[in-house]
């Protein structure tokens, strides 16, 4: 049974007023907001266990160390990865992408190819462009259409032995587009031997993620942005992959034996957890994965879904106003503009008056702005405690906008 006013009733944060009006909160592909149950979880860490992990000797210690491992092994279940060491601990999807570029570089030389794709955030280009810049090697990236869809006969042909990466998000942030990632990694895996990264930042809080299923190297994703604190994040790789990868960060945590001789380094997934990892936060995550798994991903998945609809279908009803990806699959994300009015923010500031919280400009998403020829769009994005009154707030303010930008 899905009860939005108790699962509401979850996030007090919701309960207010901004500017004289009830908060309606629509910019969940930035950050989503935190129920109650994951902030009772990051709060009791710090006012009843609060310990350093792994190698203390003391009870408080211990009790950290068991809950961060148990958080751990939650979220092995909800990505359903064969081993709980495959699962890193990160502080967000750029890190996590970060970690696999920097890891890689020695498998790459001169003229090795990276696959890309159009719809990628700038967190999920940079770190390429940086491994490109370290060894030589080349950026490849997969072009759009016009509905922002993936023109995936350019990857058939870009796909050969000089592939080392393809790397694509499951979920575009900018436009909500739902890529075809098993069709990329079948072919993938039929014509290379190339690493497969999944951005999952923008799918993870909407859909069931099987690791496995998908047969991907690495799946990286943000708990922020899935109900769990800021500063806490996942990598998924597989155990063979990083077991053959050189470290990431040196320090504490990460070593077998430490001489100024020679140093060898710990097992997964220490071996890429240098340092006091986020304690409190990467507990909370695991209370995040029990709110979604209680919650239920049918439920999510058939309200998100609803709200994008309807909103989508009372927006389109506003003369001059272009949603972007309009027939593509998409979910969690709808981005338009008032074409010839103002620009996203002035929209967006306008909106924020009455109490409207929606994301505007170019969302980290450069090359697709540029691919439309916009400086950006308006963005609103949803999560589980969204409802359709809200969708239609947001409809009157756009309506209102207009108004006032002519
Ligand atoms: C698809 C995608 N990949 C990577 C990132 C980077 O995640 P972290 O910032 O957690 O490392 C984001 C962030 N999404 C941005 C953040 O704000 N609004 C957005 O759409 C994203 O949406």
């Amino acid at each position: 049974m899905f009860d939005i006013q108790e699962i509401r009733s979850q996030f007090s944060i919701l309960n207010q007023q901004v500017n004289g009006k009830p908060l309606v909160y629509l910019d969940n592909a930035a950050t989503s907001q935190k129920p109650n149950s994951v902030l009772e979880v990051w709060n009791q860490y710090y006012t009843e266990f609060n310990a350093n992990v792994h190698r203390g000797i003391h009870t408080l210690s211990q009790l950290a160390t068991e809950e961060m491992e148990l958080s751990r092994r939650k979220i092995q279940k909800f990505i359903n990865a064969e081993h709980d060491f495959e699962v890193i601990f990160t502080k967000g999807t750029t890190e996590g992408i970060n970690l696999i570029a920097y890891i890689l570089t020695q498998k790459l030389k001169k003229d090795d190819e990276i696959i890309i794709s159009y719809l990628e955030h700038h967190s999920n280009i940079v770190p390429w462009q940086l491994l490109c810049e370290r060894t030589g090697a080349k950026l490849r990236v997969i072009p759009i259409d016009e509905n922002g869809v993936l023109q995936l006969d350019y990857l058939d042909e870009f796909l050969s032995e000089k592939t080392k990466v393809v790397s694509v998000n499951q979920v575009s942030n900018a436009l909500g587009i739902v890529n075809p990632i098993e069709e990329i990694i079948a072919k993938t895996r039929a014509n290379s031997d190339a690493y497969i990264v999944i951005d999952g930042a923008q799918s993870a809080p909407h859909f069931k993620i099987d690791v496995q299923a998908l047969d991907c190297d690495f799946f990286v994703f943000s708990g922020h942005k899935m109900y769990a604190p800021m500063g806490t994040g996942i990598l998924y790789g597989k155990q063979a992959v990083l077991e053959d990868l050189p470290p990431f960060h040196g320090g504490g945590e990460m070593i077998a034996v430490c001489s100024f001789d020679r140093t060898t380094y710990a097992g997964l997934p220490f071996k890429y957890e240098a340092g006091t990892p986020n304690v409190g936060g990467n507990i909370a995550l695991g209370a995040a994965v029990d709110f979604i798994n209680k919650v239920g991903h049918e439920n999510i998945q058939n309200h998100e879904n609803a709200l994008l609809q309807y909103a989508q279908k009372h927006l389109l009803e506003i003369e001059g106003l272009k949603v972007y990806g309009e027939n593509a699959n998409r979910t969690g994300v709808v981005s338009f503009n008032l074409i010839g009015m103002g620009i996203s923010s002035d929209v967006g500031m306008i909106l924020d008056k009455m109490g409207v919280a929606v994301r505007t400009g170019h969302h980290c998403t450069q090359p697709i702005m540029d691919f439309f020829d916009i400086a950006g769009t308006v963005r609103a994005s949803f999560a589980v405690y969204n409802t359709f009154e809200e969708i239609d707030l947001l409809v009157e303010g756009v309506k209102k906008a207009q108004r006032m930008l002519s």
